[in-house]
C-alpha cells in the first residue's frame, strides 16, 4: 500500500505576526510536493495564515481543540471555529498536552470525537517517556493511548486520522530515535491496528517526531512504515523545514 506522506510542522507556542510572515514567505518558495505538508500556528495565527496560504501547497493545522462543542467554556476554541478558518487537521494528544496540561487518555478521545465530528482530522500523537522505555513499556504504552480512542470512535474511524508516534524522550532534547528505532515502534503500532482491522491499518499514516532534522530525516524517510514527520523546532526555520520536505520525496 503507497501512503502518501505527510511532513508536518508544530510551532507550538512561537511566533508573532512578522515572524509568522517572513516564516510563510519563505516557506511558499517551496513549490509543490509529492508529500502534503502541513503547518500548525497558534490559534491568534490561523486567520492570518490562512489568508496567505490560501489555494496554495500548505495546510493547514490547529494545536488543539476544546472537547466540547460550544457554550460556556471561557477560554476554550471549539473544533467548528477552526473549520471557519481552514483548518484541516488537530494535533491531539500532544505530549506537552499530556503532560503539562493532565490531558487524559479519555480526554484525548472526548476530542479526536469532537474533531471527527465537526470534520477535522486528528493527529493523534502517541508516545512513551524515557522511563517507560527503559522499562520495556514502548509498546504497552502505544497501545493504551491509541485502545483507548478506538474504544471511543471505533477502529474505522482511523481511516480519517493519522497516528504521529513522538517519543517524550526525542521531543526538544536533540536525541532523535534512529531510523530503525523508529521502524520497530511504527511496526508496531500498525501490527496492533491490524488486530482491530488490518485495511485500516494498512491505510494509516504514522508519522514520526522528535528532533527531526534536515541532516537525520533521510534514513527515517526510507523506513517502511514511516509515513512522515512530525517537527517542532526544525520546523521554525523555512530553509531547514523545506529541506525535510524534499528529503521526504
Ligand atoms: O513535539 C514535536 C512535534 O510535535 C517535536 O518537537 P522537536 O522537533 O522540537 O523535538
Amino acid at each position: 500500500m503507497i501512503r502518501q506522506k505527510i511532513v508536518a510542522g508544530n510551532w507550538k507556542m512561537n511566533g508573532s505576526k512578522e515572524s509568522i510572515f517572513s516564516l510563510l514567505s519563505g516557506l511558499l518558495e517551496m513549490g509543490d510536493s509529492n508529500s502534503e505538508v502541513v503547518i500548525a500556528p497558534s490559534f491568534p495565527y490561523l486567520s492570518q495564515v490562512n489568508a496567505l496560504v490560501d489555494g496554495g501547497c500548505l495546510v493547514l493545522a490547529a494545536q488543539n481543540i476544546s472537547d466540547e462543542v460550544k457554550g460556556a467554556y471561557t477560554g476554550e476554541v471549539s473544533a467548528s471555529m477552526l473549520g471557519d478558518f481552514g483548518v484541516k487537521y488537530v494535533l491531539l494528544g500532544h505530549s506537552e498536552r499530556r503532560a503539562i496540561y493532565r490531558e487524559t487518555d479519555s480526554v484525548v478521545a472526548a476530542k479526536v470525537k469532537v474533531a471527527l465530528e465537526f470534520g477535522l482530522t486528528p493527529m493523534l500523537c502517541i508516545g512513551e517517556t524515557l522511563e517507560e522505555r527503559e522499562s520495556n513499556q514502548t509498546l504497552s504504552v502505544c497501545e493504551r493511548q491509541i485502545q483507548v480512542v478506538i474504544d471511543a470512535v471505533g477502529i474505522e474511524a482511523f481511516e480519517n486520522m493519522v497516528v504521529a508516534y513522538e517519543p517524550v524522550w526525542a521531543i526538544g532534547t536533540g536525541l532523535s530515535a534512529s531510523a530503525e528505532q523508529a521502524q520497530e515502534v511504527h511496526q508496531s503500532i500498525r501490527a496492533f491496528l491490524a488486530k482491530s482491522s488490518e485495511s485500516v491499518s494498512q491505510k494509516v499514516q504514522i508519522l514520526y517526531g522528535g528532533s527531526v532534522k534536515a541532516s537525520t530525516c533521510s534514513a527515517l524517510f526510507q523506513m517502511p512504515d514511516v509515513d512522515g514527520a512530525l517537527v517542532g523546532g526544525a520546523s521554525l526555520d523555512a530553509k531547514e523545514f523545506i529541506a525535510i520536505v524534499k528529503a521526504a520525496g
